[in-house]
């Protein structure tokens, strides 16, 4: 079974607007992004997209390449006083030289929709999640949609990032999996991964997956946005070869990545709704 992200975000996104519509919010997204980067432009310009779509107004804020760590957070905190901005999104990565962690930290985690503050994150981790990170929050919502279940089963995580490994293992856990967390010093991790009922791999190499590290039956979630030597967007999968052992595989394009924009317009709307106290 292909696990159909594309089609799905379309309906979460139908809901948003049709919530929109049936009341009086004004959500406001804000975006920050800091330099050039071609692939950051693109994502953001996605999301600003995204929020046209569902009627949520969107404000970029756009910042010179050599910025100074306190310039993007005198930004933020512009947005943090804002009454308007019901959600920030500060895009990473950001340009060496900046302190990420300082800038995430400026965010007021009321308007965290990213949930990457370390007060989310740590509501998360301790099994009261607030605002949850929009890619692996998107995951939950493709195993909830579809019936997966991951209560008692085995999840590995190939990944330890803080916006995608790290609360991914915290919403599995949550969701009652017995997790394993897997990373670039994990000795034999074919071995790790082969055992999974439920594999997430969030790695950023193009078809590393490959069918001998896959248990048949699995279910497998590839939340890699990668390019091939033929510049070819692809997953952290060999779809190709896994698909046929899997008993349900999400595609790139059109798995993960349209439910991690899909979260973050549900994340906004929730922030209006909260600041609206409705
Ligand atoms: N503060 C922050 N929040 C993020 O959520 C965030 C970020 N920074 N930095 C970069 C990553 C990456 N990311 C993606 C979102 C959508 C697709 C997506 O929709 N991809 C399409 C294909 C798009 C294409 O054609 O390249 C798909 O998979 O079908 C991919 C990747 C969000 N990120």
């Amino acid at each position: 079974m292909i696990l159909n992200g594309k089609e799905l975000s379309e309906k979460r996104l139908a809901i948003v607007k049709s919530e929109i519509e049936k009341t009086d919010l004004k959500p406001c997204l804000a975006t920050v992004i800091v330099g050039e980067d071609p692939a950051s432009q693109l994502y953001v310009r996605m999301k600003h997209n995204a929020c046209g779509k569902v009627g949520i107004r969107s404000v970029g804020v756009e910042l010179p390449g050599d910025s100074m760590t306190e310039d993007v957070i005198n930004a933020v905190e512009k947005l943090n006083k804002d009454p308007a901005v019901h959600g920030i999104l500060v895009q990473l990565p950001l340009p060496r030289g900046i302190d990420t962690e300082k800038v995430i930290e400026s965010v007021i985690p009321e308007k965290d929709v990213d949930g990457f503050h370390p007060l989310n994150n740590g509501r998360l981790f301790s099994g009261r999640p607030d605002f949850v990170p929009c890619t692996p929050g998107g995951i939950m919502t493709i195993l909830r949609e579809y019936e997966i279940d991951p209560a008692g089963k085995k999840a590995v995580v190939i990944g330890r990032s803080v916006d995608v490994g790290r609360p991914m293992a915290a919403l599995l856990i949550n969701a009652d999996a017995t997790v394993t967390v897997c990373h670039s010093k994990t000795q034999n991790l074919a071995e790790e991964t082969s055992k999974a009922d439920i594999l997430i791999s969030a790695i950023g190499r193009a078809r590393f997956v490959g069918p001998e590290m896959v248990k048949k039956g699995a279910v497998v979630i590839d939340v890699g946005t990668n390019h091939d030597e033929n510049g070819k967007l692809c997953g952290d999968v060999d779809f190709e070869k896994v698909e046929p052992i899997a008993s349900a595989i999400t595609p790139v394009p059109g798995g993960v990545g349209p439910m991690t924009i899909a979260t973050l317009m549900e994340n906004t709307l929730e922030s209006a709704r909260r600041h609206a106290n409705l």
